[in-house]
């Protein structure tokens, strides 16, 4: 019994985290999304009574920064980072994206943790020093093999590669190599057995495809610090900087209590940033979800595990893939500069709204166009459908309170003396029944959009229902008898939906006097609250949510 104890705790800790963003320019609306994902998984556990942890950050280093921090006349990139970094904390905010912690691969922790994980893969004999030769990237910080590298068709003489379509030059320099080559079978096996480890199940066919067709080749993991002058020093060879990517994936080790913990387990692993301490940090670790776009799908699940592999570290359970935002075609980047302000669509719609629109309107395997007129629509139905459902609920002719009372925990059954309505009645039970758990589901499998249907479903259906029974024509019985399962409808899907619109279901909650004991997923169930509606009939209160008008 205590065992079995032992491991449901030891199951419920979680930590999930979004890439970590390159602050060399304003964030926009594709950095909202991955954080937005993360958000409402870290909220959808934490409603659950789950352990969760949620990291997010930025990614400090690197000669992006440094070239964008002289192009904007800053003495040191540092200056310039410290500038950046905070809007994109100033979008989370903006946004209640609540992370545990925002980690900076400037932190102190996080640059001690990236040299001990460059030791450990050196102590293992994964890195040697070699020639480097190969087509450059310098916006991507990545080199490419020549199968991916075409002429550009536009301006003679210079050279594209098929990935990110972003320029290259030929390169020759001394650096540190990682044994890439030696994990390319392992990497397959570890994805053939652990389906999970890469989701949706097409990318995990992508990188299988890959590995198995392209074979790995060793990957420099440094730069002559002549060049990159903004990066960590390669331990015992201060002539060169490590390769940004070896240093920012290691945040994620670093947010959760760093290497040593997770190497030897410790416990009471205090956690900077958040007054938690964890216990088992290999356990939160193994139990960690990243979410990512798809332009940084390799980083991830090839690089990635197989620095780990080499350090003798565990590997995180997921990688989530999403897919981009996209405008006139072309993914939405801050290079570009082809993107949408999020905070001017905050100002006008609202966040609710906003977070709303982007799980909805996404899938993980297919981009997404932003469509402002869709957001404006959206409002729309939150005023017309949700909101005025509770506020004709709400009206002086019906008394909320006594309806729950006299319905209160399935004592009795609903009964409207109509085969039609009493149809209608089943199938809402039904629906209501069954939603925590189809919800719980695809929260838990990044399904969001389909939950986000599914209450609409549950929304228009109650609206219909309120529509044909005309309760205004009714006696008090009958009347109790609709308005309360109308308003058990808002009541628990304001619960269930809290994670995704936590401001909107606050006021839809308190518009029918939910106490905040009561906003858990035990009362998401007909009939498990019996106290609210107390008042809530009671002439001139506040409606929960108002329309806003198009803009302009
Ligand atoms: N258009 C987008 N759609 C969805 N997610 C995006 C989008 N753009 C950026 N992201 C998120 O940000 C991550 C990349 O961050 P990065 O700061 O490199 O963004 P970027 O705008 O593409 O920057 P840059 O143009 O400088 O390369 C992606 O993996 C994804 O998580």
């Amino acid at each position: 019994m205590l065992l079995r104890r032992c491991l449901i705790q030891r199951r419920l800790v979680s930590h999930v985290t979004t890439p970590i963003f390159y602050p060399n320019a304003k964030p926009h609306l594709g950095h909202l999304y991955s954080s937005l994902i993360c958000d409402v998984f870290h909220r959808w556990k934490t409603l659950q009574g789950e352990e969760n942890l949620f990291t997010t950050g930025t990614d400090e280093h690197g000669l992006k920064i440094q070239l964008a921090s002289e192009r904007n006349g800053f003495q040191n990139p540092k200056q310039f980072v410290d500038k950046l970094y905070d809007d994109f904390i100033t979008l989370d905010k903006a946004f209640n994206v609540n992370f545990t912690r925002f980690i900076r691969t400037t932190d102190t922790d996080h640059i001690n943790n990236v040299r001990k994980l460059w030791n450990l893969c050196d102590k293992n004999g994964f890195i040697y020093q070699g020639e480097h030769k190969g087509w450059y990237s310098i916006s991507d910080e990545t080199f490419y093999p020549e199968s991916k590298v075409i002429e550009d068709p536009v301006n003679t003489g210079k050279y594209l590669n098929t990935e990110t379509n972003n320029e290259v030059v030929y390169h020759s320099e001394k650096n540190h190599f990682f044994k890439l080559s030696h994990f390319n079978d392992q990497l397959i096996d570890y994805i053939e057995s652990n389906p999970q480890f890469i989701y949706p199940e097409v990318k995990r066919v992508q990188i299988l495809n890959e590995l198995r067709n392209n074979r790995l080749q060793d990957l420099s993991i440094s730069r002559p610090s002549f060049r990159l002058k903004w990066g960590i020093d390669v331990p015992g060879d201060p002539s060169q900087k490590m390769y940004v990517w070896f240093d920012a994936l290691c945040n994620y080790l670093t947010s959760i209590g760093g290497i040593d913990a997770i190497m030897n387990n410790e416990p009471h692993t205090k956690l900077l940033h958040t007054r938690k301490e964890i216990q088992s940090p290999r356990d939160w670790w193994s139990n960690t979800t990243h979410v990512i776009g798809k332009d940084i799908i390799r980083f991830h699940t090839i690089y990635w595990p197989s620095f780990l592999m080499a350090a003798g570290l565990p590997l995180p359970r997921q990688v989530v893939v999403h897919s981009h935002w996209i405008c006139n075609g072309m993914k939405m980047s801050k290079s570009l500069g082809n993107v949408v302000d999020p905070l001017l669509m905050k100002k006008h719609y609202g966040e609710d709204p906003m977070r709303w629109f982007l799980l909805e309107n996404s899938q993980l395997e297919e981009d997404g166009d932003f469509q402002e007129s869709k957001l404006f629509s959206l409002t729309e139905m939150f005023a017309s459908k949700w909101g005025n459902l509770v506020n004709r609920c709400c009206g002086p002719k019906f008394n909320l309170q006594r309806a729950v009372q006299f319905y209160s925990d399935g004592r009795n059954p609903l009964l409207v003396n109509d085969d039609n309505l009493q149809a209608e009645v089943n199938n809402l039970v039904k629906k209501l029944s069954n939603i925590p758990i189809s919800m719980d589901k695809k929260m838990n499998n990044f399904q969001t959009a389909s939950a986000l249907r599914d209450v609409w479903s549950i929304i228009n259906d109650t609206n219909a229902f309120m529509q044909n029974a005309e309760p205004w024509t009714k006696g008090p019985a009958e009347q109790d008898a609709i308005i309360f399962l109308c308003m058990e409808t808002s009541r628990i899907l304001s619960i269930l939906c809290q994670p995704i619109i936590p401001d909107l279901a606050a006021k839809l909650l308190d518009r029918i006097d939910v106490e905040k004991d009561n906003r858990t997923t035990d009362f998401s169930r007909i009939g498990a609250d019996t106290t609210y509606g107390v008042g809530s009939n009671v002439k001139g209160r506040t409606v929960p949510i108002k329309r806003v008008t198009k803009r302009t």
